[in-house]
């Protein structure tokens, strides 16, 4: 790793405070820990900045530092203007609950079928069980799931709970739909929130991309803990983390090969930077195709809604074991998730909402991690590691993704074993 790096556009050196600590994958990226002091030689991206710790210099993630000194600002400023803190709220929560106030975000929920009528269908199968039963609908938006709670079943009441200011349309939804019988919306964050009686059916949709991110889950659990009574059901009752290594020839043409040659132009010096900008993040709302998987898919976590803890979200580890079935390109891993809701009948099917590739699509789609580079593959390699998922200390909706992989190759000609390790911010 070199002290400084000529191409960068230099600025001159900054001293900055580091937030938490921070580990670098690949020669490129610079480890720290919480309180280093670095020093910022350059500001490529407004994601990644080049500085140096002790002599050692390389990539770091400008979200997990702040200048030297300003801590003594930020308290005389917090002490004069409230508004400030915004900035400093690690749940982001004005930005969050802003963006669900706009119609936008549940226009694209409420468009995706697979999605709503999963969630339909778990409330019509149940029906009779709902009977006389006290519901909660954590963050429910529109309010679309207590509307079919009232309207297919026969609950006593429904706890509609909307932290956002989509509450106040909500409370017009339910009457309008002649439902106020039944629904009492509540505005306010879950964990806040005081509700009449404890309930005994808890249901939420609160998976993110990469099914955690967002965090949401966080809230489901703290109003697990508080509000559903012994022997009562969370849906979805349990969810799973899929992954499996695959091609992604189109986007890796579209991103890096374009450089090769634009107009008969040799572009290729730009290519370090598409790499930088483009394969450094994961990719949201990828479609694969499933003739990209380059072997059968593998869940790597499985997550017992029941038994879940909030301190269990820190680190989530997975382990994965592949076999390379076609000949092809290892491009990358793709994630999916699938949640299961588990009937309230003895005996009774389980519904699931499946967002991979051979189910219906969601608006969630899939989620796309490429590799530094692309490996050839050939049938009988195989494609063993890890997944960590590990939340963010200081931004509570984010989290990193790293992948440990290891290729043993089947055949002779190819060297023996490929060793990776890459870690994606999502997105902090
Ligand atoms: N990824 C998702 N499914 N997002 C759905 C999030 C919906 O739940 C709402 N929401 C998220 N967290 C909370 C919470 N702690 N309390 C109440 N509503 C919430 C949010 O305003 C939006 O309407």
């Amino acid at each position: 790793m070199q002290a400084d790096k000529e191409d960068e556009e230099d600025v001159c050196p900054e001293e900055f405070v580091t937030l938490c600590d921070f580990t670098g994958s690949g020669s490129e990226q610079l480890s720290f820990s919480s309180g280093d002091k670095l020093l910022v030689h350059a500001k490529p991206t407004s994601e990644w900045w080049w500085a140096e710790l002790r002599g050692v210099a390389g990539y770091v993630p400008a979200s997990y530092l702040r200048p030297d000194g300003a801590e003594e600002e930020e308290e005389e400023e917090e002490d004069e203007d409230e508004e400030d803190t915004s900035l400093l709220d690690p749940w982001q929560d004005e930005e969050y609950f802003g963006s669900y106030g706009t119609l936008k975000l549940h226009l694209e929920m409420l468009s995706d079928k697979s999605r709503t009528e999963a969630y339909r269908q778990v409330i019509r199968s149940n029906s009779a069980s709902l009977t006389n039963k006290v519901v909660m609908d954590l963050g429910c938006g529109t309010g679309i799931i207590s509307l079919f709670c009232a309207q297919l079943a026969q609950p006593s009441v429904v706890y509609a709970v909307e932290a956002s200011s989509m509450a106040e349309y909500t409370r017009q939804l339910v009457k309008q739909n002649g439902c106020e019988e039944v629904v009492t919306v509540f505005q306010g964050r879950a964990e806040e929130i005081e509700l009449p009686d404890q309930v005994d059916v808890l249901v939420s949709e609160w998976m993110g991309n990469c099914l955690l991110f967002e965090f949401m889950v966080e809230s489901v659990l703290l109003a697990r803990d508080r509000w559903l009574r012994d022997g009562g059901v969370i849906w979805p009752s349990s969810a799973a983390l899929t992954l499996v290594p695959c091609q992604a020839d189109s986007y890796y043409r579209e991103k890096m090969g374009f450089w090769e040659r634009p107009y008969g132009l040799d572009f290729t010096p730009l290519q370090p930077l598409a790499h930088q900008e483009f394969f450094t993040k994961p990719k949201f709302s990828h479609l694969i195709e499933h003739n990209d998987c380059l072997t059968a898919p593998c869940d790597v976590i499985c997550l017992n809604m029941y038994t879940l803890q909030v301190k269990d979200l820190e680190e989530i580890k997975g382990q994965f074991h592949f076999c390379v079935e076609k000949p092809g390109v290892f491009h990358g891993f793709t994630a999916w998730f699938t949640v299961f809701f588990e009937s309230l009948e003895a005996g009774g099917a389980t519904v699931e909402l499946n967002t991979g590739p051979n189910s219906e699509p969601t608006h969630w789609k899939q989620t796309l991690f490429m590799l530094d580079r692309p490996v050839r593959v050939c049938a009988g390699d195989l494609i063993g590691g890890t997944i960590l998922l590990r939340r963010n200390p200081v931004w509570r909706r984010h989290m990193t993704v790293t992948l440990h992989w290891n290729i043993n190759c089947s055949t002779e000609e190819t060297d023996h074993s490929q060793v990776g390790t890459k870690t994606f911010p999502m997105w902090r």
